[in-house]
């Protein structure tokens, strides 16, 4: 066969689960989440809004769907983004605030800056079903 015909190497490399390992896998992600609500809980511009939350099972909850999303084993079993949030009147603020506390995480934790905007983006088409204000 030609080496045409062959798949390349480099581009088995490129498997699903790249974004995951680029994460630290399961292990990596559960301690990127930890720090997350770290910093969040320490964030004056959006820690009221964990006042009253469940914040074990959202840990819990995020480790899952973060896993699910960098193409990770899991199977995320929360609410949809919709109406898990829908009575809390968040804003675009509120939002910009928790994605910069997601990237303080992510920093923290040594993720490439091109794995972490992969994230970003694949949770700002979640802005539109959780901002309603
Ligand atoms: C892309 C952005 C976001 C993602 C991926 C996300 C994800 C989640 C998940 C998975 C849950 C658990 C749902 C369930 O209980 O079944 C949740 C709940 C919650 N989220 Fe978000 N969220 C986002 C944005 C926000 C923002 C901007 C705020 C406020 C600043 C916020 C505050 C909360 C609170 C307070 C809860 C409820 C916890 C409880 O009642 O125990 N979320 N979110």
């Amino acid at each position: 066969q030609t080496a045409m015909t062959n798949p390349a190497p480099a581009m088995s490399m490129e498997a699903n689960d790249s974004l995951f390992q680029q994460f630290g896998g399961k292990e990596g992600i559960s301690k990127i989440i930890d720090d997350f609500l770290v910093v969040w809980q320490a964030d004056p511009r959006i820690s009221g809004k964990l006042q009253e939350a469940d914040v074990d099972r959202l840990g819990a909850l995020l480790k899952e769907q973060i896993n699910q999303l960098t193409g990770g084993p899991a199977v995320y079993s929360g609410k949809d983004m919709k109406t898990a949030h829908e009575k809390m009147g968040l804003r675009n603020m509120d939002f910009n605030a928790l994605a910069e506390d997601l990237q303080t995480a992510m920093e923290k934790n040594g993720v490439a800056s091109r794995a972490q905007n992969k994230l970003l983006a694949k949770l700002a088409p979640m802005e539109h079903h959780i901002v309603t204000k």
